[in-house]
């Protein structure tokens, strides 16, 4: 398959037309799909937009939209064709010869596919004679036509050149109607494609489309598939990204384009086309490293020493300290600067093990993820170092100890720790913009699968999650997002980021830890009457689980979930301890909210015994 041109319809991103036009430029896009609306607010003429297109190597693949043409009674034909003529002008300075024309809505629509088919045929010839053509897209809310095969078949009885069909992954996939028949579809009949994914979403479909679409892999449909089906019928045009989103909409459009030039990238590696370097397979964590000041390091330090760690190591050149038991390593890093408020701990980085660092920064680099420059001293191991969403820096190693040579000795790994085996996963709450960008970034670049996604009610909100793992589980990642940011009267701070360690033995970790003085949540006893009745477990088992504040959560499988949290340190920080027994695959969402009323709770007595 010869490359496909990349556009994206400036509806896509926020601001006025010239910064969309340059965010698409920066992202490296060849075209646009220009939408009406852009340009009739835009102090540029066709002309200068036109110019100013060229000027940054885009070209203007589309015009759109051109509403309510077909289906209409003669003395509104007049109109409308006249409406068109207009339209043909400005396209004519735009520079463009395509326009987007889609399924009538008005409820005055005459149902009539012969008409229909006549008037657009009668639109086309008039596109034809300005060397313009006449691409007719079904709106999946159409009022006679709604569905892809509808639009072919008016297409087919219209018979005219300059007449052919505007697919729409959305329009397309949201509707019962099978894709499969796409490919189909006459040779050079399909005149423009565009792509958008979106969540599945019971819902009024305009409602849908106009506020939830996402970029190709942040949702729930089958574009490859549906990519693949087109280009079946010989399509050779743009792929273009035409995705309606309430929070892209709003957001920096340099960094939207970003993400969408990435979404379209991991799109064509999908289907064969320009083959990204394979992710690299990943293995385990590492590490996870903390960002800390003179008050919250401490203050994990203390925490830390409580859950049976030991601190192992120095490093050579920087204040960063390396805390280990078993496989758990935690780094605290006094030299990072970020931007966080006095006192508080941020999760910074963190480090997975991949069979080949370079291969894995080259996709990265492909999928516009590039390396983070990092500063080096004599001695130190050259990890390959990458920028997630969310600034959060990824490192990739080599193997599990390669990174060790950075640090000095200080003393032993405890053989009498706590248990602790190896970190099971990372809680990485999102801010809420960026939610379906990040989860792009773990499953493209890092090849990452999503496995699980689901919602839960917390004391602060409705919470989404949705999971990323390796296929043997070595590497699982948690992303969790507040649904919505309103007012200010919930803290910024029920957003923290946690590592969950596993156990063999939680009864003997949490023993362990009472020992060494460390401190676990204390949970409602509201919770463990609960679970007797969920679950049907034996009052002693619920005692011994209710004695450490542990939670559980059983699968229809009969796998089992034993979790246990500590209090949030340095503002947003805490962990986690877990036993999985039975190949439990989850993460207990549905006791986050648990979790999370704990935390709350002990917020909120401290804040009382503390008068500030
Ligand atoms: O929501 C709309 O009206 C609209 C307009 C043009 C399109 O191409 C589309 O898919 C939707
Ligand atoms: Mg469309």
């Amino acid at each position: 398959m010869s490359s496909l041109r990349r556009a994206m319809a400036t509806v896509c991103v926020s601001g006025a037309l010239d910064e969309k036009i340059a965010a698409a430029a920066a992202a490296g896009f060849d075209g646009i799909e220009l939408f009406e609306n852009d340009l009739l607010v835009s102090p540029w003429s066709p002309a200068e937009v036109r110019a100013r297109c060229a000027d940054l190597g885009l070209t203007i693949d589309l015009y759109q939209p051109f509403r309510d043409f077909e289906g209409v009674k003669p003395e509104q034909l007049a109109a409308n064709l006249a409406r068109a003529e207009h339209k043909f002008d400005v396209m004519a300075a735009l520079g463009t010869d395509l326009v987007l024309v889609c399924s009538s809505v008005s409820p005055a629509t005459i149902d009539d596919d012969d008409l229909a088919a006549e008037q657009l045929a009668l639109l086309a010839e008039r596109a034809q004679a300005r060397g313009m053509r006449i691409a007719y897209e079904a709106l999946a809310w159409g009022r006679n036509v709604s569905t892809w095969d509808h639009s072919w078949r008016i297409v087919q009885r219209a018979g005219h050149p300059a007449l052919g069909l505007c697919l729409d992954s959305f329009h397309v996939l949201s509707r019962e109607v099978s894709p499969d028949g796409i490919s189909g579809i006459t040779d050079g009949k399909v005149f423009f494609l565009q792509l958008a994914d979106a969540p599945r979403l019971g819902m009024d479909v305009l409602q849908w489309s106009r506020h939830h679409r996402l970029f190709p892999g942040q949702g729930d449909f089958d574009l490859t598939g549906f990519v693949r089906r087109v280009l079946d019928t010989g399509y050779a045009g743009p792929l273009s990204l035409e995705v309606f989103n309430d929070v892209f909409r709003q957001a920096d459009p340099v960094r939207t384009a970003v993400d969408a030039m990435r979404s379209l990238i991991a799109l064509e590696d999908g289907i064969g086309g320009r083959p990204l370097p394979a992710a690299p397979a990943l293995s385990v964590h590492a590490f996870t490293e903390f960002a800390v000041d003179g008050r919250s390091g401490p203050a994990l330090q203390d925490a830390l020493r409580g859950l049976g760690f030991a601190h192992t190591g120095q490093h050579r050149s920087k204040p960063v300290q390396l805390w280990e038991q078993g496989a758990c390593r935690v780094v605290l890093n006094s030299a990072v600067v970020r931007p966080q408020a006095a006192g508080t701990a941020a999760l910074s980085a963190f480090a997975l093990t991949s069979a080949d660092p370079d291969k894995s920064r080259a996709r990265a680099e492909a999928l516009l993820a590039p390396e983070l420059p990092r500063a080096r001293g004599p001695h130190e191991a050259d990890l390959t170092a990458i920028a997630a969403p969310d600034g959060t820096s990824i490192f990739l190693s080599r193997d599990d100890n390669d990174w060790r040579a950075d640090f000095l000795p200080t003393g032993p790994v405890l053989t009498d720790g706590a248990g602790l085996t190896r970190t099971d996963h990372l809680g990485l709450a999102q801010p809420f913009d960026h939610f379906d960008e990040a989860g792009l970034f773990y499953h493209s670049v890092l090849g990452l699968t999503h496995s699980t996604s689901g919602e839960f009610a917390a004391p602060l909100g409705l919470m989404r999650s949705r999971a990323f793992t390796t296929p043997d589980r070595g590497i699982r990642l948690a992303l969790t997002v507040a649904l919505l940011r309103r007012g200010d009267w919930a803290p910024a701070v029920a957003d923290p980021q946690h590592v969950a360690f596993a156990t063999d033995d939680i009864f003997a970790t949490a023993a362990a830890i009472d020992r060494l003085g460390g401190t676990t949540l204390q949970v409602s006893n509201n919770y463990y009457d609960d679970l007797i009745a969920r679950f049907a477990l034996p009052g002693n088992e619920v005692d011994r689980l209710r004695r450490h504040g542990i939670l559980y959560d059983r699968d229809p499988d009969g796998g089992e979930l034993l979790h246990m949290y500590t209090p949030v340190y340095g503002g947003r920080v805490f962990f986690e301890i877990l036993q999985r027994r039975g190949g439990h695959d989850g993460f207990g969402e549905l006791n986050a909210p648990v979790r999370m009323a704990a935390h709350r709770h002990l917020r909120l007595s401290a804040a009382r015994e503390l008068p500030r």
